[in-house]
């Protein structure tokens, strides 16, 4: 691990309240430099207020932040050509042409990409006359990309780059983001899709109540276990199946019909499972031995329930 100052983003106990509400709460993680690195966390986890304290729109309450070596307010002036930010809402002129404001960002920048060409690997070349707030949501989001991207930064803060994308323009992005790392170049984003995490992410933080409850790499947090997973008639009853498996196994029917054993999965085990099913006269449909997914990880940390 490099020497403190030199990650591209580190936070130490970092706190921010808005009035009575603590939105983050001690974060502490280092995002390295030519890493991808993702925030995930439930709504309200405190993801966004982090992002943008590291883009030095707010101010943090505590602690410290510190971006390619550099305080995000005091040296504002310094990072704004280094860092890549996508603009937040209300921060691009609805009536001005997107190709137009990208050029303006672009002038801002010594060395800026081509806005056609990035333009045309957004899919927007279509609307580049076309006024920001005719845009549809997904056309929007994908221009803040290229806003944020056009000034070939060192670092790029990406705050839910891909929700409301078509699978497309997921997939475009996704691309974008892989070439960024490919080149050397630090991103710092949040997603809700746990599929992005795991295809993009070097290093995933998961947030939960403004504190880091898990970090590691997709597969340290998915770790070597497997599971057996299977579809079959509902209800067949897991008693006696539970009764049949090594000491330490768990067995579950979530959603219906739904089968889900959990524990030291050998050939023994399948073998037991396959046997309890032919003793039932049932076909174990879409029988699969399959590692835990980041989202099965990320349901554990933060639970299943509903944020308010
Ligand atoms: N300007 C604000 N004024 C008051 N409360 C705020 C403000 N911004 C955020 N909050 C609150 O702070 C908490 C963290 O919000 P934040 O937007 O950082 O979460 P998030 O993890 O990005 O959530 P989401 O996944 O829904 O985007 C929430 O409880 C939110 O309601």
């Amino acid at each position: 691990m490099a020497p403190p100052g030199d990650g591209a983003v580190e936070l130490d106990a970092l706190v921010k309240r808005y009035g009575t509400t603590t939105a983050v709460d001690g974060l502490t993680f280092r995002a390295e430099r030519g890493a991808v690195t993702a925030l995930l966390g439930p709504n309200g986890a405190g993801k966004t207020t982090t992002i943008e304290i590291c883009e030095g729109f707010r101010r943090a309450d505590g602690g410290t932040v510190r971006v390619l070596g550099l305080d995000p307010v005091r040296d504002a002036r310094a990072l704004k050509p280094r860092v890549g930010v996508m603009p937040q809402s209300g921060g691009v002129p609805g009536t001005v042409p997107a190709a137009d404001f990208l050029k303006l960002v672009a002038s801002f920048h010594a060395t800026p990409l081509d806005t056609g060409a990035l333009l045309e690997r957004l899919g927007l070349t279509e609307h580049a006359r076309t006024p920001f707030r005719r845009l549809s949501g997904g056309q929007q989001q994908r221009l803040s990309l290229a806003i944020a991207l056009v000034g070939r930064p060192e670092l790029v803060f990406l705050d839910e780059p891909t929700t409301g994308l078509d699978p497309q323009a997921r997939h475009a992005t996704w691309e974008l983001v892989e070439e960024l790392r490919a080149s050397g170049v630090s991103v710092v984003l949040t997603t809700h899709h746990m599929d992005e995490a795991e295809r993009l992410a070097d290093r995933v933080v998961i947030v939960d109540h403004g504190r880091v409850v898990a970090e590691g790499s997709p597969a340290e947090l998915t770790g070597a276990e497997r599971q057996l997973r299977f579809r079959a008639r509902p209800a067949l009853g897991l008693d006696e199946l539970l009764s049949a498996l090594p000491a330490g196994s768990a067995a579950k029917e979530s959603p219906a019909g739904h089968y889900l054993i959990e524990g030291d999965v050998r050939p023994e085990l399948l073998a037991t499972v396959t046997a309890w099913c032919a003793s039932h006269g049932v076909l174990a449909e879409d029988l699969r031995i399959e590692r835990r997914t980041l989202e099965d990880v990320f349901l554990e940390l933060t639970g299943r329930e509903l944020r308010s």
